[in-house]
C-alpha cells in the first residue's frame, strides 16, 4: 500500500493476518467462526483513532503482551506537507481522503436537510482532523456520570487522567494559567497560541461588557464558565498534536510487540462458538475479519485476551451490529445472526448543535480578519512561514477563542431579551449549577457552510456560532446494510425537543448583542449591502438585523435552515448498569459478552458540556490501566 519495507506501519494484511476462504465475510455466520490457525495477538484494538492510539501505546508498554492496532485510514505521516498537521486547516480536510464524509438522514426539524457529518479517517482519527480545542468540559459533567451509575468516572477519577494526557507549554502572555492546573508530562502537547487572531482580545473585552467574564483557563476544578482564548493541541513546532503523533512516536512504533495495520477495515468481530448444549453460554470475542476493500481477500486475526473497539460513536455501534451484537429485531431483519441481543447499541446518540454561521461584515480599514489567507499568494506565504518557523496564522487553531455560559444567567438577561418578541422559555439541562448550556465560538474569517461554500469576494468578516451544549433530543445509528463498506444511517433527530431550538434562539440573540457592544461594534459594518448576497441570500443576515426588530420566529426559521452539528456525537454504546439502559459496564466491557470492550466517545453515559476530545483521551488512559489491571 505504498509503504516502504522499513515502515513500522503495515499496509498489507499478509504481513500480520491470516488469509481466509472466500465466504468468510458472511455476517449470517457471525456466531460460529473457527479461528484455529489464525495469527494471534493478546489484544486487538479496532480503530486507530483518538482512543485507539492511546490504548495501543499504553498496552504495548508491557513488552510481554502483543497488540494489534487496525485503522481504516492512512498514516498521519509520510508526506512533505500533510494538511492534517496544520492546526488552522481543519476545514480543508473536509470531504478529503482523511474524512469518512458521512451525512445524516433527512432531518425533519431542520427543513428536511441531510447534513454533512465529518469523521476522521486517519491514524489519530478525529484528533488528527478536528478543530484542536483542548477542553476538560465541566467538572459537573463527570459527577453527573457517576450519579447516574458510571461508578469510577466522576471528576475526582477523571481529572488525574486529563492531566496525565497533557504536556502544557506555558506562554508568558497568559500568566494566569496556573501550571499546577495543567498536565506537564503527558503526551499531547497543549498551548495557548501566540499566533491566534488579534481580534480575539477585542471580542473577549466586548463579552466582558455584555456580562461574560474573562477567564484565562477554562480547564480547572473551578469550572468552565467565561470567555477565553482556547488552549489548543499544538506542539513545540507549531504542528497539530494528535493521539497518533503524541502516542505513536517512532520509538513506540518500533516496539516488537506492537503491530499497526493501516488502510484496513474491520468487517466484523467473530465469537467463539458456544457449547450447543448450553444455549445461555456467554459468547466470547475471539478475533476479527478484515479487508482492504469490498472485493479484496479477507484476512483473520484472533485474540487471546480482548478485542477493544475504538471505532468512534458512528462506527462502533455499526461494527457491533454487523457482528451480531445489537437490537435482535433489527439484526434479524437484515439476516445478521444474533450473538447478543443488546437493544441500546446505536441508541442515545447525543450531539451538540449550532445555530449555523452568524457572519458579521468587517468595516473597511485596518485588517482584523484572516480572510486574506484564502488568496493563493497570502496562503502560500503563511504556509511558508509555518513550514520554516512553525509560527504565523497557520500555527493557530481556527476557532481560537470562545465563551461558555448559561441560558438562565441573570447577568445576561438583557442580552437574551428583545423588544420584538416576548422571549423563549428554556429548561435547565445543565449538569450542575456551575456548568454551561451554551457555547459561543468564533473564527476570524467569513466561513459559510463549514467553509465548504465560497464567501462573497471582497467582503471580509467574522463568523460566530452559538452551540447548544446540553440538547434534549437524541437520535440513533442504525444499519443501512450488512456491509461495513456502506455508511450506517445517522439520525441525529435534531430539535425533536423545542427546548434545544429555544436555547439556540437565546444564543443567537446574545451574539447579535455582542456584535453591537464596544469595542467590537466599531470594527463591524452592520448595514445590509447588495454585494453580500449569494444565491439570492444575504449571507450577513441575521448578523445585520436589529436585535430589537428581528422576532424569535424569524430566528427560529433561520436556525432550522442553517443549524448543523459541532461534530461531537457520543453515547451510542453508552456505559451503565445493565443491558436495560446501556451497552457497556463501568469497566467498559460489553454486557453479556466476554473478551469485548468499547473505549471511545460512544461509551459516554451522557453528553459533556464542551469539546470531548480530551475527555476521550483521558478515558482511554484510564481504560488502559483498567485493562492492565493496575487500577
Ligand atoms: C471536524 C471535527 C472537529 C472537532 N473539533 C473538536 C475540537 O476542537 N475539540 C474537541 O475536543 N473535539 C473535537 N471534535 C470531536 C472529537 O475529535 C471526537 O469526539 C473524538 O476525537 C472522538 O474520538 P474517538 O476515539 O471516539 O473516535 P475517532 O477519533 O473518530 O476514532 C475512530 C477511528 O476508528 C477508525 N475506524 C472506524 N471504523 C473502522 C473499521 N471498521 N475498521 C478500522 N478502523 C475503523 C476511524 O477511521 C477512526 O480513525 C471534533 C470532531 C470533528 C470531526
Amino acid at each position: 500500500m505504498g509503504l516502504s519495507a522499513s515502515s513500522p506501519l503495515q499496509g498489507s494484511p499478509e504481513m500480520y493476518a491470516t488469509r481466509l476462504p472466500e465466504d468468510s465475510a458472511d455476517p449470517t455466520k457471525a456466531e460460529s467462526t473457527d479461528t484455529q490457525g489464525w495469527k494471534q495477538y493478546d489484544y486487538i484494538v479496532v480503530g486507530g483513532g483518538t482512543a485507539g492510539c492511546v490504548l495501543a501505546s499504553r498496552l504495548s508498554e508491557d513488552r510481554r503482551i502483543t497488540v494489534l492496532l487496525l485503522e481504516a485510514g492512512r498514516s498521519h505521516n509520510g508526506r512533505l506537507v500533510d494538511m492534517t498537521h496544520i492546526p488552522i486547516a481543519f476545514q480543508q480536510l473536509f470531504k478529503t481522503e482523511v474524512d469518512w464524509d458521512f451525512e445524516t438522514t433527512s432531518q425533519k426539524n431542520v427543513d428536511e436537510r441531510r447534513i454533512y457529518y465529518p469523521r476522521g479517517k486517519v491514524l489519530g482519527g478525529c484528533s488528527g482532523t478536528n478543530a484542536g480545542i483542548f477542553h476538560h468540559c465541566a467538572p459537573e459533567d463527570f459527577d453527573d456520570w457517576e450519579k447516574i451509575g458510571a461508578a469510577g468516572w466522576g471528576y475526582k477519577d477523571m481529572r488525574p487522567y486529563l492531566l496525565k494526557a497533557e504536556k502544557y507549554l506555558p506562554n508568558p502572555a497568559f500568566p494566569n494559567v496556573k501550571v499546577d492546573n495543567r498536565g506537564s508530562s503527558g503526551h499531547i502537547f497543549t498551548r495557548k497560541s501566540e499566533d491566534a487572531a488579534p481580534v480575539n482580545k477585542v471580542i473577549i473585552e466586548a463579552c466582558g461588557k455584555l456580562g461574560i467574564p474573562y477567564t484565562e483557563d477554562l480547564n480547572t476544578p473551578s469550572g468552565t464558565l467565561g470567555a477565553t482564548e482556547f488552549i489548543g493541541t499544538i506542539d513545540t513546532t507549531g504542528k497539530r498534536s494528535s493521539t497518533a503523533s503524541a502516542y505513536l512516536t517512532p520509538s513506540v512504533l518500533a516496539r516488537p510487540n506492537l503491530t499497526v495495520g493501516i488502510n484496513v477495515r474491520v468487517e466484523r468481530i467473530v465469537f467463539s462458538s458456544s457449547d450447543s448444549a448450553d444455549t445461555d453460554a456467554t459468547p466470547r470475542a475471539s478475533g476479527v475479519i478484515i479487508a482492504t476493500s469490498p472485493s479484496s481477500p479477507r484476512f483473520g486475526v484472533c485474540v487471546s485476551r480482548e478485542v477493544i473497539v475504538c471505532a468512534g460513536a458512528v462506527a462502533t455501534p455499526q461494527l457491533l451490529m454487523l457482528s451480531g451484537v445489537g437490537p435482535a429485531a433489527e439484526l434479524n431483519e437484515l439476516g445478521i445472526a444474533v450473538v447478543k441481543d443488546l437493544p441500546h447499541v446505536g441508541r442515545n446518540l447525543a450531539d451538540h448543535i449550532t445555530c449555523g454561521s452568524l457572519v458579521f461584515r468587517a468595516r473597511r480599514g485596518p485588517r482584523i480578519t484572516l480572510d486574506h489567507l484564502a488568496h493563493p499568494l497570502h496562503g502560500a506565504l503563511a504556509l511558508a512561514q509555518w513550514l520554516l518557523t512553525g509560527r504565523g496564522p497557520m500555527a493557530s487553531i481556527a476557532a481560537s477563542a470562545g465563551a461558555f455560559l448559561r441560558a438562565d444567567d441573570p447577568a445576561l438577561r438583557g442580552a437574551f431579551a428583545s423588544a420584538a418578541s416576548p422571549g423563549v422559555a428554556v429548561r435547565d439541562r445543565t449538569s450542575g449549577a456551575g456548568a454551561p448550556d451554551i457555547e459561543i465560538a468564533w473564527g476570524a474569517a467569513v466561513l459559510l457552510d463549514n467553509g465548504l461554500q465560497k464567501p462573497p469576494p471582497g467582503c471580509p468578516g467574522l463568523t460566530f456560532s452559538a452551540i447548544a451544549l446540553r440538547p434534549e433530543s437524541t437520535g440513533a445509528i442504525t444499519l443501512a446494510s450488512r456491509s461495513v463498506w456502506s455508511a450506517p444511517l445517522i439520525d441525529t433527530n435534531y430539535f425533536a425537543s423545542e427546548n434545544d431550538l429555544n436555547v439556540l434562539v437565546r444564543g443567537t440573540r446574545l451574539l447579535l448583542r455582542l456584535a453591537r457592544t464596544e469595542p467590537l461594534a466599531s470594527l463591524l459594518d452592520l448595514e445590509p449591502h447588495p454585494d453580500g448576497v449569494l444565491d439570492g441570500e444575504d449571507v450577513f443576515w441575521p448578523g445585520s438585523a436589529d436585535p430589537d426588530a428581528v422576532t424569535d420566529e424569524q430566528l427560529k426559521a433561520w436556525i432550522r435552515k442553517k443549524a448543523g452539528p459541532v461534530f461531537h456525537p457520543v453515547s451510542t454504546a453508552r456505559m451503565g448498569a445493565g443491558a436495560g439502559d446501556s451497552v457497556v459496564d463501568n469497566v467498559l466491557r460489553v454486557h453479556g459478552v466476554a473478551g469485548l470492550r468499547v473505549v471511545d466517545a460512544s461509551v459516554f453515559p451522557t453528553q459533556v458540556s464542551g469539546h470531548p476530545c480530551a475527555v476521550v483521551v483521558a478515558m482511554a488512559e484510564r481504560a488502559a490501566e483498567l485493562i492492565r489491571g493496575s487500577l
